[in-house]
């Protein structure tokens, strides 16, 4: 095997997602099919004994690409070195909990993470937080992690925009690859907004193509916004290889490039289109050499306009209930 292997780590890796995540990680599907990988799983203590159950049947596979495996309980351990992370593992909601204390146990999470980045990761690391709330928990991160180059971590959208994609496919009769500039604005939560105003299939405006401006707004809109919840509902769990598949799909072209196709990610803002700088927000991009670049200087409709601005607000507030946590 000619080239280095390549040290990713995954948080949460008992977990479900992580359970469709690191088969197809260990089989090149971001990295490539010439660059081995060192996996390094992170969880906590007591998910620690499942774990081995899972890296049993990441042996048992006989990957080639895959050189090693390393489990443990400890960030900087997992961290150490590393070129890329899915930070997958957060606290989920449970009974009596209100909204405002999730925010607080997942900050404390993210906090501790961030540190231990900005300790023992290499400079050159990608980052991609999935576990909810993805925005804030993203933000958090980076706050803690002030000696990462600036869009070191970035949060998941990814999910959100491949839905949008497979059900305006499916509408216009045509396939998901022919569909660009798709973009999926704001938070990974309900207040999300699929934008279809620059969508292009073929050259053709999409939004033509389709000619329904009524199911845009009153049925795609909120169906991808309810996307997850209708999930739960139908399987009794949430989505795993889907969001797994979106995780793979979001780092892959950070690394290998989207080929100048539209991607939407969660990523700190710049200023563009009122949103305040440094809130993580999903917005569109394009990635290139191993970096992203928000498509900046749309001309956005009032419609698309005050949907972002909701969803901006929202971000807001997670933001500022997470401060306290990380100024402590
Ligand atoms: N951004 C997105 O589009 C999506 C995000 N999610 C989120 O992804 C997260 C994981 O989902 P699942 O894998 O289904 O959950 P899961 O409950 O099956 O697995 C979570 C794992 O994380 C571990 N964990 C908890 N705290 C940790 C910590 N501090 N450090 C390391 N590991 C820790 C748990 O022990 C468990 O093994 C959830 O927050 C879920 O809401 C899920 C779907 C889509
Ligand atoms: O709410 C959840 O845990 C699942 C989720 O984010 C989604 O499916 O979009």
């Amino acid at each position: 095997m000619p080239n280095t292997p390549i040290k990713v780590a995954v948080s949460g890796a008992a977990g479900q997602i992580a359970y469709a995540l690191l088969f197809r990680l260990a089989q090149g599907d971001v990295f490539g099919p010439e660059t081995p990988i060192d996996l390094r799983l992170l969880d906590l203590p007591q998910a620690l004994p499942a774990l081995k159950g899972v890296t049993m049947e990441l042996d048992d596979c006989a990957f080639p690409l895959l050189t090693a495996i390393r489990t443990t309980d400890d960030p900087r351990v997992a961290f150490d070195d590393i070129d890329a992370a899915f930070l997958v593992g957060s606290r989920p909601r449970s009974k009596g909990m209100e909204r405002r204390d999730l925010l607080a146990a997942n900050a404390a999470i993210f906090k501790t993470q961030g540190a231990a980045l900005d300790a023992v990761a290499k400079r050159s690391v990608k980052v991609l937080v999935v576990g909810n709330p993805a925005n804030t928990n993203a933000w958090v991160a980076i706050q803690s992690a002030p000696n990462l180059p600036e869009g070191a971590i970035t949060s998941m959208i990814r999910l959100d925009h491949n839905r949008a994609a497979a059900q305006l496919a499916r509408k216009a009769g045509v396939s998901v690859d022919a569909i660009d500039h798709l973009a999926v604005w704001g938070n990974h939560s309900p207040t999300m907004f699929t934008d279809w105003s620059h969508a292009s299939v073929s050259g053709e405006r999409l939004a033509a193509r389709i000619g329904d401006d009524g199911w845009y707004r009153d049925t795609l809109i909120p169906e991808v916004a309810r996307r997850g919840t209708a999930v739960l509902e139908a399987r009794g769990a949430s989505s795993a290889a889907s969001a797994a598949n979106a995780a793979i799909d979001h780092m892959r072209d950070w690394v290998q490039g989207s080929d100048g196709r539209w991607v939407s990610m969660g990523i700190p803002a710049t200023g563009e289109y009122g949103i305040p700088a440094g809130l993580v927000c999903g917005v569109p991009a394009v990635c290139r050499d191993g970096r992203y670049a928000p498509v900046n200087s749309l001309d956005l409709d009032v419609f698309t306009r005050a949907g972002l601005a909701a969803s901006v607000q929202e971000l807001i507030g997670e933001r500022d209930a997470a401060l306290s946590i990380v100024s402590t």
